[in-house]
């Protein structure tokens, strides 16, 4: 069996249930120590693994946590929409602070380095793909590249509105076609990841509805508005 298969193996036994330790940028909630807190908690709580973005991050949660690492980096470039992942020295960074999965964007937007680089890449270290996809035909084209995993986390958010509710039917698309498909973005509650579960995802990755305590009240207090 290769590494990378006793990876998927781990996570898929461990229940398939992801926690993205994401503080908003700024937040009070926003320091490396407090990061791991949260995933060390999340681990503990039964989490098969972490989305952890940044290498301060990542550095101090790998101290704690034995379960696998998704890593990420978050960049903001002036000449194109791609955030996540989007070169090879973040791969390169991320193995070496401890990651053992890798998540990219995986859209068909301009970028800076091809998707197919970027897969060869994490593949060269050893390491399992996650294209982060908007649609379908993102999907299908980074598993046809070689991703091993195929997540819809950004489906609603390359145009302006994004809506309330998660992208099911991308999950049961995805699934249909013969991806490992991780349900990620807007798995706001427990209900909703197990409809995931049983549309044929492999794991649901939820971040805001446990790590971000602003979008948590955010909820609670449009919820409570008088009408
Ligand atoms: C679109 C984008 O950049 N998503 C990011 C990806 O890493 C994170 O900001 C999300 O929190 C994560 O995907 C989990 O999703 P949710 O927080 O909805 O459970």
């Amino acid at each position: 069996m290769s590494l990378i298969e006793k990876l998927e193996q781990r996570i898929q036994q461990s229940g398939g249930f992801i926690v993205s330790c994401q503080p908003i940028p700024g937040s009070p909630m926003d320091h490396p120590e407090i990061v791991a807190a949260m995933a060390l908690a999340a681990a503990q709580s039964g989490a098969a693994a972490l989305r952890i973005e940044g290498l301060a991050n990542l550095r101090a949660v790998r101290e704690k946590v034995k379960i696998p690492i998704i890593g990420i980096i978050k960049h903001d470039l002036e000449d194109s929409p791609v955030r996540i992942t989007p070169f090879l020295e973040d791969i390169d960074a991320l193995k070496e602070a401890g990651a053992d999965l890798i998540a990219f964007d995986g859209t068909q937007r301009e970028r800076p380095v091809s998707t197919e680089m970027l897969i060869n890449r994490i593949h060269h270290h050893g390491m399992p793909a996650i294209a982060d996809c908007s649609n379908a035909e993102d999907g299908m084209l980074c598993h046809q590249l070689g991703a091993d995993f195929i997540a819809t986390t950004l489906s609603g958010y390359t145009s302006i509105h994004t809506p309330v509710e998660p992208d099911l039917a991308l999950v049961t698309t995805l699934s249909q076609q013969g991806c490992k498909v991780i349900a990620e973005g807007r798995y706001n509650t427990p209900a909703q990841a197990a409809q995931a579960m049983r549309l044929g995802a492999w794991a649901v990755t939820v971040g805001s509805a446990i790590t971000r305590i602003e979008n948590i009240c955010q909820w609670y207090r449009e919820a409570m508005k008088p009408a």
